[in-house]
């Protein structure tokens, strides 16, 4: 009762200031007409290519028409899954500075705490500098201190981070006022002292630039110590941790076998002049036969230790390498938490990952700028984005399985979804008591009590002290903790993927929570982006293993008909998990052409022929949008080009390859892995590698393999050609030899790997076996004719 009533009154008190102040964020909409007549035209044409498809059955070989029939299908499906994230766009604009306005004196203590909480896992492959960095932007964030706390997951339990983050923490101490008093935007030192933003230093002020100068040599001192460290795994631990070095992991092979670590490495006295908020660091317990789940594993503990120490109903996560980059970053998030007309309608809110040091025209085609530019904004349109794994803000309440604000609820399908989950019996039977939050959360009563202040929206104010909670934290932390919990299951990061954030997301999703797509001018995150080709290969390899293994999980996009989430919702979530199935599809149609060649077939329409004017339109139509679509966000035709070459590249190594594995893992043969992404040297000058690269991975064999069969085929083509069958040619071969030639076109990195040498040519071992599977695929097919 007692909780009901503080919501009202809270409510009433929300409407009372919504009444006296204008608004804090304002929602744009539009339809955009071109993109819509656009669709259209394509709609009308795929439908009579397909048509065409239908009408001819090619009595040659009725394997390559099913083939390829089967192929265009698909991509007219997944076409249409693409674009019900281009018919209507949303923006979002937030007005800090109102939010300053309203919230300033008195009222700043009815801001609510943030738990910002920021994952690393290994100081090699993620430079401790470059946490560090992250840190000290989180702790210079334009937010009360008192009001967030900073929670370091380290999944390596390394010294070397641990005894950065003390280092960082001195620094912080003379760097957090010199941000506060000369506000400066960029709170990030290697970014703030890198050559982009030197004109800081021109500042007039002698002041300015004395404490300017004494700041950078502050700042190399750090960075010098860090690095030596790290170099000589030297560190003086004895006099950092007086209370012992007991978990952390000293050897390599301690990496899966430690106790948990909970350090205070800084507390918040609540005073008045007190600048620093709290900063904990924590790796988590970890035991060889304990299964660790990667970040998803390492978020749930966090957010346990965070529930027990400070229970923030808002919860920030950043990976390492995501520094803010927007002092107002908090506030931002906050104009809609605290704005929204129902919870219902910002569950999460999302920034977009932006990199630094984004090397021109995008040769690796990773930057994602259509994803931020254009489908972000369609989904803005719909329930909300896909949460990214990092720059967002979570509702705690969300994340634990809540559904939004019981009064929304009466919906029956609601109930009957609600009704398989455990946590909704929980809700319905006994409105969160203990004993229920328990068999959800584990047996920790002080976690059970801190979530139950969590479901109900009651809590409010300063966050408590972390150090008089450590032994519960402990507790929380350890690796059984979540045996026959709801843990990875129901509440906190899913389990199952390796695209834990987009299943976490997509589950918050079918709860019946929308989620909002924030873009401040100046950007809130700014991250890495992997520098070179092998490492962009790994990592959306990863993606599109996990996105496959959502698909086939229990959450599947198409399954469940009582979840609260959209149809369209839905759609788009398919087309995402779906990318692994696309890339088969892209990878029989890239070799189609080449066979028929090599064999004397054909499966597209001949010069001569009507149908043959539709094919050349759908082709055109479909390269030209995507040119304009890349114009339009201000790129370039170079950066539409890498960017539409890297997809063909994309589909037939990663995509191919993450498809193979997820098929291993059903058959059971092996489990899929996350590799952590190496993000550079944390040096600001640093601007890593331009052209592809290769090594021996077999990401590199299904694109060569590609390319030999068109190679050869554009040979024997070429032949037909010369021996003077150019009838033949025009009529039959002319479209498929087009299209050969398009794909090795496509592939030119590859094509320059087979002739250059050292890591830009591609390896022997890589090129024997691409060239036995070409001969072996191309002897099947001989096989079958
Ligand atoms: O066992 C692990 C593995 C990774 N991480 C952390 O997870 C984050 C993301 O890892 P990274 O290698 O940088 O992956 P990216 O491909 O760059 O990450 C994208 O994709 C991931 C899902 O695959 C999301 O979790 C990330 O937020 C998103 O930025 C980093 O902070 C890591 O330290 C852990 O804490 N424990
Ligand atoms: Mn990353």
């Amino acid at each position: 009762m007692l909780s009901v009533d503080r919501n009202l009154t809270l409510r009433m008190e929300k409407q009372m200031i919504a009444i006296n102040s204008p608004p804090l964020y304002e929602k744009i909409v539009e339809k955009p007409k071109l993109y819509r007549a656009y669709a259209f035209l394509h709609f009308v044409l795929t439908l009579s290519f397909l048509g065409y498809r239908l009408l001819n059955p090619l009595d040659e070989s009725y394997r390559i028409w099913i083939l390829a029939f089967a192929c265009e299908i698909w991509f007219a499906f997944q076409w249409i899954l693409e674009w019900n994230m281009r018919w209507l766009f949303v923006d979002y604009k937030t007005y800090p500075e109102r939010f300053a306005q309203r919230y300033s004196g008195e009222s700043s203590s009815k801001l609510p705490p943030v738990d910002i909480i920021i994952t690393t896992a290994d100081p090699f492959k993620e430079p401790a500098i470059i946490t560090a960095n992250t840190v000290l932007s989180v702790l210079a964030i334009d937010y009360p201190v008192q009001k967030f706390a900073c929670y370091i997951s380290d999944d390596g339990a390394s010294t070397i981070t641990f005894y950065s983050l003390v280092e960082t923490l001195r620094f912080a101490k003379r760097w957090v006022p010199f941000c506060r008093k000369f506000d400066i935007e960029t709170r990030a030192p290697f970014m703030y002292f890198s050559k982009q933003s030197a004109q800081h230093s021109k500042k007039s002020d002698p002041n300015f630039l004395r404490e300017w100068q004494e700041m950078k040599d502050e700042y190399e001192g750090l960075k010098r110590r860090i690095q030596k460290a790290s170099q000589t795994q030297d560190v003086p631990l004895d006099s950092i941790c007086q209370d012992g070095v007991d978990g952390f992991a000293h050897r390599s092979s301690d990496i899966r076998n430690h106790s948990t670590v909970i350090k205070v490495i800084y507390e918040n006295s609540g005073a008045e002049r007190d600048i620093l908020p709290h900063v904990v660091y924590v790796a988590r317990e970890k035991r060889p036969k304990v299964d660790h789940h990667y970040k998803a594993g390492a978020m749930n503990v966090m957010a346990r230790v965070s529930g027990v120490m400070t229970n923030s109903p808002f919860i920030l996560n950043l990976d390492c390498d995501m520094f803010v980059n927007n002092s107002k970053a908090i506030q931002h998030a906050m104009c809609f938490f605290l704005d929204c007309k129902s919870e219902r309608d910002c569950g999460f809110v999302q920034f977009p990952q932006l990199f630094y040091r984004s090397i021109k025209d995008d040769p690796f085609g990773n930057q994602m700028k259509i994803f931020l530019s254009t489908l972000a904004r369609g989904m803005n349109g719909l329930q909300g984005p896909v949460y990214c794994g990092t720059g967002c803000f979570h509702r705690r309440k969300a994340l634990y399985g809540a559904p939004p604000a019981a009064d929304q609820y009466n919906n029956k399908d609601v109930r009957e979804f609600h009704n398989h989950a455990k946590v909704y019996h929980s809700l319905k039977a006994s409105s969160w008591s203990l004993g229920a939050l328990s068999s959800i959360f584990g047996s920790s009563s002080a976690l059970a009590a801190s979530a139950q202040t969590t479901m109900r929206n009651t809590q409010f104010g300063v966050l408590s002290s972390p150090s008089s909670t450590i032994d519960e934290a402990l507790n929380v932390a350890s690796c059984r903790y979540e045996t026959n919990t709801a843990w990875g299951k129901e509440v906190g990061w899913m389990y199952g993927s390796t695209v834990e954030d987009v299943m976490t997301g997509f589950k918050v999703h079918c709860l019946g929570w929308h989620s909002v797509f924030c873009v401040p001018e100046q950007p809130a995150f700014m991250g890495t982006a992997p520098a070179n080709g092998p490492d962009c290969l790994v990592q959306m390899k990863r993606w599109v293993t996990g996105l496959l293994e959502i698909f086939l999980s229990k959450l599947c996009p198409f399954l469940g008909i009582h979840r609260n989430i959209m149809v369209r919702q839905r759609m788009m979530y398919a087309y995402f998990t779906l990318w692994g199935i696309l890339s088969v599809a892209t990878f029989f149609y890239a070799i189609l052409p080449a066979f028929c060649l090599l064999s004397g077939k054909s499966f597209l329409p001949g010069i001569s022929k009507p149908s043959f004017a539709i094919a050349v339109t759908l082709f055109v139509s479909i390269y030209g949008f995507k040119l304009w679509e890349f114009l339009r966000i201000g790129g370039s035709i170079r950066e539409w080009w890498n960017n539409q070459r890297m997809r063909l590249i994309q589909c037939l190594s990663p995509f191919l390859l993450a498809t193979f594995d997820v098929l291993m893992k059903l058959l059971g043969v092996s489990d899929t892995v996350f590799v952590v992404t190496p993000k550079g040297s944390g040096d600001e000058d640093d601007c890593g590698e331009v052209d592809f690269t290769f090594d021996s991975s077999s990401l590199f064999i299904p694109p060569t393999t590609v390319l030999f069969i068109n190679l050869a085929a554009i040979v024997s083509g070429s032949v037909v050609f010369v021996a003077g069958r150019d009838d033949i040619f025009r009529d039959k071969l002319f479209a498929e030899y087009f299209c050969s030639v398009w794909v090795v076109i496509n592939l030119w990195p590859f094509v320059k790997g087979l002739v250059r040498k050292g890591k830009r040519g591609i390896p022997w071992s890589v090129l024997m076996k691409s060239a036995a599977l070409a001969l072996l695929l191309c002897g099947c097919s001989w096989r079958q004719n």
